[in-house]
């Protein structure tokens, strides 16, 4: 067949999104060349700052892998730009001189981030925040510096404030307004934001103009217009966008601030499209992907043949993607003579609720502290609703949203996901779980905001048929497979390998990932304790070396100290040992332990013979350590014997693999001097028995311990232990806390599970044998040359970092 040919300037989301778009309508009518800048396939732009923010890896985060292109008949030509377009002949030309002719051409060449012009702004440490490199520079910078700036305050800046704060970085963000994000914002909740962003850490210079970035190659500091100074060693700019849009005007494409377009995307030049942060629609160039793909679907069915109403333009809303902060903000937020507000302000819990109205119909909201009405009012602003059906919305009010919906409603801002096709792809295609709706529909594939409402829509299509347990996350972006189906087949199977794993389970990468390859090593070992040889590779650095590298790549040794109790032979052994190998810093930690600071890799086993002392874990994905308080012995209020107890349960369970870190305190009487109430495991000393706390976090997300059981002695005490600990070993997900392990199965299961003997002996059974083949790891790496040479002598490479 003569297929049309299509070439595409632009590998990013908006770009291939429309690609999607034509190919479900025209699977086959096209040949499609796609010509993308960046070396990777298209990838979710979105969750950058996810990346940045610790919550995924970018290796999670492709939306279209190479394969996709393959399997549509697609050319994409990665790590390629396209440097000259002849309108005439019908051809483009790239930085490698290949020449491709096209029949329509689409440009969705994006923005380019403003980078603001002052001196210095070339220096080593400058960067923006737009694409994986940058964002891989900020993560290896972190490494080895301290102080951050980022000039900006609006969605990309504070977002990429957030992730440097935890990167460890010392954070201020430079502002030129005086409130934050007051293009989304009005000061009410832009101050609410400044407040709460401060309390988790962010520094704020408002009103501030940047004149210079000064430093010798690499930046130092900040020069401000008023004369004042900073220092810092890294400086972001998140200061804005501008359309990418050289290539157009070089090629005699009407351009104003963006590519203009018409509504169908169509350029001046017949044949040639503009889509996405390139495209200048009705004088409006938008920066969200919401209506970007709006702008995709009608391009697609003009460029099929297909009718359609032509693209009208798009109410904005945003959210702010920063943990333990909610904002939200949709379409008009400021007022005038005409318009008239709903305004809820509570001080005290930190809300805030304005609803912008004009002429009785809804125009814009801002909310801050809750943002859980954010859906229903984006759905009623979307169609200029009457005030009075937000007021009147009761089923909505009562939390009913999915029901009040129509049809025709959107549920997915960025997909443009109406209810209507989310809710007959459920009927039609049998669908049950929250990935499959996902896959089906594209609804929550891009910023992930509609995720509580398409479950919402799930749980009311489906009625008595929807089970929460069915709503599988997969393991990683390597498998479509959730933990407890690659848990379940690795028993089922008998699988032996990680490698085994990947291959018989389909696995979509051939190495997996740093996400997958350490669950699996942890499952794998978990399954078959006896017989599985751990693989040092899949682990994480600091769990490989058995030391916690520190920022200046010198690593941290902490010996073991059961129950915090130490002697004047161990005091004397850590002194000689600082002395001998100069360490730096020597620190007692709040887990009741010393740690030497500032070891040099090369001197790790050396300084282990010489300490002659087991491992403290402090690494580990295990027991960390188990807090005492002084107890019956030595304080007046004691009534038990806390020390013993800790060190009894120190010496029990110490070195044994966990889904993510396990620490533990015992407290002699209620007055919890060891923080019993905010660890994993906390035992509370009461008159003639011991409480037993689970779930604590002391944390990012702090969370007090919930009572499981009162036992009356130490052997009931390690009995319960060893069951919980067995249970979270087995049930729990790869690098989930207790603390979301006991919220997600819940308490009350907990116990009912425990409360059988049989099945307790059965826990403790297993725990057992898999504690009987742990081995104190430096003695075996003191002992073993290869394993010495191989770690610490030379540069181990890894996927996980
Ligand atoms: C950190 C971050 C977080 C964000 N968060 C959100 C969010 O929460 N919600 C939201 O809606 N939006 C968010 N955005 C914005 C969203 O990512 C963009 O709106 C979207 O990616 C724009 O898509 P696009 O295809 O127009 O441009 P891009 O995704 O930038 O793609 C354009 C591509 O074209 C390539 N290119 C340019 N010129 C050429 C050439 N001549 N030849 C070949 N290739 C070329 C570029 O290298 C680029 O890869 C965020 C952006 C960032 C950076
Ligand atoms: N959660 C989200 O939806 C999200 C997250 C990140 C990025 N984005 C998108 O990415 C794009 C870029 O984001 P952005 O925040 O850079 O753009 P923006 O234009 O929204 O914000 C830039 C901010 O920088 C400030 N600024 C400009 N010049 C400055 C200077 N010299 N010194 C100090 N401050 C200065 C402006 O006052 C403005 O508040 C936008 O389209 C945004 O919508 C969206
Ligand atoms: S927890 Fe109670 S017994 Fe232990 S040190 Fe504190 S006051 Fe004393
Ligand atoms: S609203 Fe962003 S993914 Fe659905």
């Amino acid at each position: 067949m003569n297929q049309e040919k299509i070439v595409m300037i632009g590998n990013g989301m908006a770009g291939v999104r429309s690609v999607e778009e034509i190919l479900n309508l025209r699977p086959d009518h096209f040949h499609i060349t796609i010509f993308g800048t960046e070396k990777y396939p298209n990838y979710n732009r979105i969750q950058l700052s996810k990346v940045l923010q610790g919550d995924t890896t970018i290796s999670d985060i492709t939306l279209n892998d190479w394969s996709w292109y393959e399997e549509n008949g697609i050319q994409l030509y990665p790590g390629e730009t396209v440097v000259r377009v002849d309108t005439e002949a019908k051809l483009v030309q790239t930085s490698k001189e290949r020449i491709v002719p096209y029949d329509k051409l689409i440009m969705a060449t994006g923005s380019l981030p403003f980078i603001v012009p002052i001196p210095g702004a070339d220096k080593e440490g400058v960067t923006a925040f737009r694409d994986i490199q940058d964002c891989e520079k900020m993560m290896s910078v972190s490494k080895e510096y301290k102080k951050a700036a980022v000039i900006g305050g609006g969605l990309l800046g504070l977002e990429a404030a957030r992730g440097l704060l935890n990167l460890g970085m010392d954070v201020d963000v430079i502002h030129l307004s005086c409130t934050l994000m007051e293009r989304q914002l009005d000061e009410t909740a832009g101050s609410l934001l400044q407040k709460e962003l401060e309390k988790q850490g962010v520094n704020f210079f408002m009103n501030k103009q940047t004149a210079e970035i000064f430093g010798d190659e690499r930046v130092e500091g900040i020069r401000f217009s008023d004369g004042e100074t900073m220092k810092t060693d890294l400086v972001v700019m998140a200061a804005g966008i501008r359309p990418n849009v050289s290539l157009a005007q070089e090629s005699g494409i009407d351009v104003n601030r963006g590519i203009l377009v018409n509504d169908y995307m169509e350029t001046n030049i017949p044949d040639v499209y503009a889509v996405g942060e390139c495209a200048e629609h009705r004088d409006v160039v938008y920066g969200l992907v919401a209506p970007l793909y709006e702008q995709g679907k009608v391009m697609a069915a003009r460029i099929c043949g297909e009718p359609a109403a032509g693209y009208a333009g798009s109410v904005l809303s945003t959210q702010l993607k920063v943990s333990g902060v909610d904002v939200f903000s949709v379409g008009e937020i400021t007022e005038d003579e005409e318009t008239k507000t709903i305004k809820m302000f509570d001080d005290w819990k930190g809300m805030y609720k304005k609803i912008v109205i004009r002429d009785g119909k809804m125009t814009g909201a801002v909310l801050f502290g809750d943002t859980s009405e954010g859906n229903k009012l984006l759905r009623l602003i979307n169609k200029k609703a009457d005030v009075e059906e937000y007021m009147g919305a009761a089923e909505e009010a009562a939390g009913n949203m999915a029901a009040a919906m129509a049809d025709g409603e959107l549920v997915c801002g960025c997909s443009g996901v109406t209810k209507g096709t989310i809710t007959t792809a459920i009927r039609q295609d049998g669908l049950t779980t929250f990935e499959e709706v996902k896959a089906c529909t594209s609804a929550s594939r891009s910023c992930g905001g509609c995720k509580p409402l398409v479950v919402d829509l799930l749980a009311h299509t489906l009625g008595d048929q929807f089970e929460k347990a069915d709503q599988k996350e997969p393991v990683c972006g390597c498998t479509t497979l959730s933990r407890d189906e690659v848990v379940e087949s690795i028993r089922k199977k008998g699988l032996t390998h990680t490698r085994e794993v990947m291959n018989v389970l389909g696995w979509q990468t051939e190495d997996g990932c740093s996400k997958c390859r350490p669950a699996l090593n942890y499952y794998l070992g978990m399954i078959n304790p006896m017989e599985y040889e751990d693989e040092k590779e899949s682990r994480f650095v600091n769990e490989r070396m058995h030391a916690n590298i520190n920022k200046d790549g010198t690593y941290s040794v902490v010996p073991r100290m059961y129950g915090g109790v130490t002697s004047a032979k161990d005091l004397r052994k850590i002194a000689d040992v600082a002395e001998k190998y100069d360490v730096p810093l020597i620190k007692v930690t709040g887990g009741q332990r010393i740690d030497l600071f500032g070891v040099k890799k090369e001197d790790l086993p050396d300084v282990w013979a010489d300490l002659d002392m087991p491992s403290g874990y402090a690494y580990g994905k295990t027991l960390r350590t188990v807090k005492t308080c002084v107890g019956e012995h030595f304080c007046r209020f004691g009534t038990q014997d806390s020390i013993s107890m800790g060190i009894a349960m120190e010496k029990k369970f110490e070195r044994i693999g966990t889904p993510h870190k396990v620490k533990m305190a015992v407290s002699a009487c209620p007055r919890n001097c060891a923080e019993s109430g905010i660890k994993d495991i906390g035992v509370v000393g009461v008159e003639g028995a011991w409480e037993i706390y689970v779930g604590g976090n002391g944390g990012t997300h702090l969370r007090a311990a919930d009572l499981l059981c009162k036992v009356k002695t130490n052997d009931e005490v390690l009995e319960m232990i060893g069951a919980f600990m067995q249970y979270y070993r087995e049930d729990a997900v790869y690098l989930e806390r207790t603390s979301v392990w006991v919220e997600r199965v819940g308490l009350d299961h907990i116990k009912e599970v425990l409360a059988d003997k049989a099945a307790r002996d059965a826990f403790n059974t297993r725990i057992d044998e898999a504690l009987s083949v742990t081995k104190e790891p430096w003695k075996e790496i003191i002992e073993n040359k290869k394993i010495r040479k191989e770690l610490y002598e030379t540069e181990l490479v890894s996927l996980t970092k």
